[in-house]
């Protein structure tokens, strides 16, 4: 049996599963924290990554590895491969007044939409150099090479994987490799804001106009490419090949097996609404991101910053754990009795209100209990994803429903009375990482990984919870 594996390196958490490259069958797993915060030193990545693949049982018997991480960071390098500051995260809004100028610089929306496929705002990585040239000088003039977290990751593993076999230890300080082995693909280069999804290649000029200086980028590798081999003392050929990796979202289109026709809607940290397409999108009003994503076929995406941790949220104010909040959400009708949550806890992204916080609207002695509250989190946080689902202007054949808190009933039951339309929830897994792992098997067979029993979920749709929604968006404080 040939053994790869592949790795989630999410906002909260390192997710590793190892996995038979020919049937896709798990065979082992681990996983591990992240700190909280918007901005994160990588070293805790890497220790996490560590951790995690120690938990899985090792690397010795793999042939291949891919990692799929959060789209956007900045992590930037001196020239001796260090790390200059903390790095800054998808969902840190400091760089918000950045990503207006630069559009502005530009000449609008439309001009960034044409360059690039997306419209900066503050979790795009040019907005963030912006913002590190205007108030940090000393780190952006020391910084000598700009990355995303799986390209740092990768690097680290292909520096870890020549000093020989797995050891957390002796790993965790392996040196890097030099700068100009960074590498990374075109999924996740396009959330930079200075690589173009249409042509393949680095806008230098947008980067130059943004920060002042082009410092070195990782190689952007095709699909079937790789960093490898590396070491002399593991896989099945005696050596492990690093896949290019992804972006969290293009290796989730992976997992899941997204084909054409279906729109994923992921529920992690952030809420993400997906799908695969064949030809490049550039949208000015900004809501839908024009992606690439890992196989040589594009993703248009829209994104929020609050999902999963909005019902983290609910469930600690309701002072209950998140299976009791489901069945609590349950409970309450639907439209929590006129009870309406707006989840911008994190600010958003979509609509782009980096400044906005959360709210509730609709309190009366009836809808203050435990139960509309639990249901009005749920209700607020699918709003804000059925208007993603609308900015995408596609008539999908199916919805396909994962991340952490798709493993909620009451997400699952109340889905389809926001959106309108039925949803599928395939069984809960780590389809990031099982999207990486798979992307690693491309490289050592073909893989013939078969789909896992899916659930259909229906419900009569409620339109009067999104009007009321709508409105209620219209009123909250900055
Ligand atoms: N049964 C559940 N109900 C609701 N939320 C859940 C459930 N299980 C996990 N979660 C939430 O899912 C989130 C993690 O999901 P995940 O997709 O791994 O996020 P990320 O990839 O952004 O790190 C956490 O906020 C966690 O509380
Ligand atoms: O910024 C985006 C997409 O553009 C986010 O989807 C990040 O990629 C973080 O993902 P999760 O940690 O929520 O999976």
């Amino acid at each position: 049996m040939t053994l790869v594996a592949g790795v989630d390196s999410s906002t909260q958490s390192c997710k590793v599963v190892i996995r038979d490259a020919e049937t896709g069958a798990l065979v082992r797993q681990g996983r591990a924290p992240h700190p909280d915060g918007t901005e994160v030193h990588p070293s805790h990545w890497w220790s996490a990554l560590l951790r995690a693949i120690e938990e899985a049982g090792g690397l010795d018997d793999v042939a291949a590895i891919s990692v799929g991480g959060q789209q956007h960071g900045m992590v930037c390098l001196d020239e001796s491969g260090n790390v200059v500051r903390e790095a800054l995260l998808w969902n840190d809004t400091r760089s918000a007044q950045a990503a207006l100028d630069l559009t502005t610089e530009l000449g609008g929306p439309q001009a960034w939409a044409d360059a690039v496929g997306s419209v900066p705002v503050a979790s795009f990585t040019v907005t963030k150099l912006r913002w590190l040239a205007e108030h940090e000088p000393d780190n952006a003039r020391r910084t000598a090479a700009v990355c995303l977290p799986h390209d740092w990751l990768s690097w680290r593993l292909a520096g870890a994987l020549a000093t020989g076999p797995f050891d957390a230890a002796a790993w965790q300080d392996a040196p890097p490799p030099p700068l100009d082995r960074l590498a990374t693909d075109r999924g996740d280069a396009s959330g930079t804001g200075y690589w173009s999804p249409a042509t393949g290649a680095y806008r230098t000029d947008l980067l130059k106009a943004a920060f002042g200086a082009v410092p070195l980028l990782p190689r952007v590798l095709g699909p079937a490419e790789h960093t490898g081999p590396i070491g002399g003392h593991a896989g099945a050929s005696g050596q492990v090949l690093i896949a290019p990796g992804t972006g969290d979202n293009m290796a989730a289109a992976l997992g899941v097996g997204a084909r054409s026709g279906d729109v994923v809607v992921s529920l992690g940290t952030s809420g993400t609404v997906f799908a695969v397409a064949e030809s490049p999108s550039a949208d000015p009003t900004g809501a839908v991101a024009g992606f690439a994503d890992a196989t040589g076929r594009f993703l248009p995406l829209v994104c929020t910053l609050n999902a999963a941790r909005v019902m983290d949220a609910a469930a600690r104010i309701a002072g209950v754990g998140l299976d009791e909040l489901s069945d609590l959400a349950l409970q309450a009708p639907a439209g929590s009795g006129g009870l309406t949550l707006v989840p911008y806890l994190e600010g958003e992204r979509t609509p782009n209100r980096p400044t906005a916080t959360g709210s509730i609207h609709g309190l009366t002695l009836a809808t203050a209990t435990p139960a509309h509250l639990a249901r009005a989190a749920i209700e607020g946080m699918l709003c804000g994803l059925a208007d993603a689902l609308d900015a995408l202007a596609l008539r999908p054949e199916r919805v396909l429903l994962i991340g952490g808190a798709a493993r909620s009933e009451a997400v699952r039951r109340i889905a389809p009375t926001i959106f309108g339309v039925p949803i599928t929830v395939p069984p809960p897994a780590e389809y990031v990482a099982n999207g990486a792992a798979y992307q690693a098997a491309t490289l050592v067979t073909t893989p013939d990984w078969h789909a896992e029993d899916t659930r259909s979920y229906d419900g009569e749709a409620v339109p009067e919870i999104r009007t009321r929604y709508a409105r209620a968006t219209r009123h909250i404080l900055d």
